[in-house]
């Protein structure tokens, strides 16, 4: 049996596509009323709509359900992680805990990995990232994507246990590389959708993806990720997805912030925090990442619009 952890539009749509290919699973979330409705509808109406659960999906609230797993897939929304793991990481340490959030912890300025082993010291650790989408998963489209982990012989049975005919799971040890891939493309999305969201042309977002892109490849190398991880499915692969598709969360809510339009504030922008936190690790290292800093201030309201684009057209000029 594989566990999933946190029912919302990823760890179902996951639950789904590991059923279809014949494993067990059991889908965890925490609120009692969503499972007895998921239960009852086969289906995850707030947040995978459309999409039946095959039978061999078991959803429960309870955490003792999910004792005996071959895995433990935690997909929560990244700032939700720690304070998940502080109260039910005990009872979790007997399988591989593969975390399938992206972003970086604001309190402990590290990715879902690093939260993960201060948790639980003593489970295998391994991270899912990389280019798609929930729907897409779900609608079983051909999907490619990184499970990285430190261990190898872990990551190669992780691997096995987890691609499908039509997930198609590349191994990576560098996990340093390939979470700070899949954390740092959703604050570039961000920025992304403002261009779009403001007018600025495909032009300035190319631009901006591709200096956001050299951005991700500062920080990761500053923290001993390898360039061609960067330049793999975690990095440049969720990269060109998140930037250039409407489905993005982190993008949408850019191009709302880009268009002086609201954003519901239920819906999951993991590059928010994200900008933040990593605003606050450049500074700590003294790495000069002037998009990730930019959207950080304007989403917290302390710089405004054309500020913004005005001081990053205003950068002096130098050598790419
Ligand atoms: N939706 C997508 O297409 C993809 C999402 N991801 C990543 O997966 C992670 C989860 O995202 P989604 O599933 O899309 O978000 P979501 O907003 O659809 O679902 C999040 C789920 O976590 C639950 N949750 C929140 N805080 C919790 C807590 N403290 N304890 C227990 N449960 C809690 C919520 O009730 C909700 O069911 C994010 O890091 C996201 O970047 C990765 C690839 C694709
Ligand atoms: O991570 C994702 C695609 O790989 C999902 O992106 P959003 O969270 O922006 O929707």
């Amino acid at each position: 049996m594989i566990a999933v952890i946190g029912a919302g539009a990823f760890g179902t749509a996951l639950a789904v596509a590991l059923a279809r290919n014949g494993r067990a699973v059991t889908l965890w979330a925490r609120d009692a009323a969503q499972v007895r409705d998921m239960g009852a509808t086969r289906v995850n109406g707030a947040r995978l709509p459309g999409v039946v659960l095959p039978e061999n999906v078991s959803v429960t609230a309870e955490i003792a359900d999910l004792a005996g797993a071959e895995a433990v897939l935690l997909s929560l929304p990244m700032q939700a992680l720690r304070g998940f793991l502080a109260q039910q990481g005990a009872t979790l340490v007997d399988a591989p805990l593969v975390a399938c959030c992206k972003g970086i912890d604001l309190a402990s300025l590290t990715g879902p990995t690093a939260v993960i082993q201060e948790q639980c010291p003593t489970a295998t650790v391994a991270l899912l990232t990389g280019p798609s989408f929930a729907a897409d998963i779900a609608r079983s489209l051909p999907t490619a994507l990184t499970l990285a982990c430190a261990d190898a012989a872990a990551g190669e049975r992780l691997q096995h246990l987890l691609a499908t005919p039509v997930l198609r799971l590349y191994r990576s040890d560098d996990v340093t590389g390939a979470e700070l891939g899949g954390a740092l493309k959703n604050v570039v999305a961000i920025a992304a959708g403002v261009v779009i969201g403001a007018g600025l042309g495909d032009s300035a977002r190319a631009a901006l993806m591709t200096r956001g892109y050299a951005e991700m490849q500062r920080l990761a190398l500053a923290l001993g990720a390898r360039a061609e991880t960067l330049a793999g499915l975690s990095g440049f692969g969720d990269l060109v997805l998140t930037c250039t598709s409407a489905q993005s969360r982190n993008f949408r809510f850019g191009h709302a912030l880009g268009a002086g339009q609201g954003f519901d504030p239920t819906v999951t922008v993991e590059g928010a925090a994200t900008a933040k936190a990593v605003s606050n690790l450049a500074e700590k290292r003294g790495l000069d990442l002037p998009i990730t800093r930019m959207v950080a201030l304007l989403i917290d309201g302390a710089v405004d619009l054309p500020t913004a684009i005005q001081s990053l057209l205003s950068r002096p000029l130098k050598k790419e």
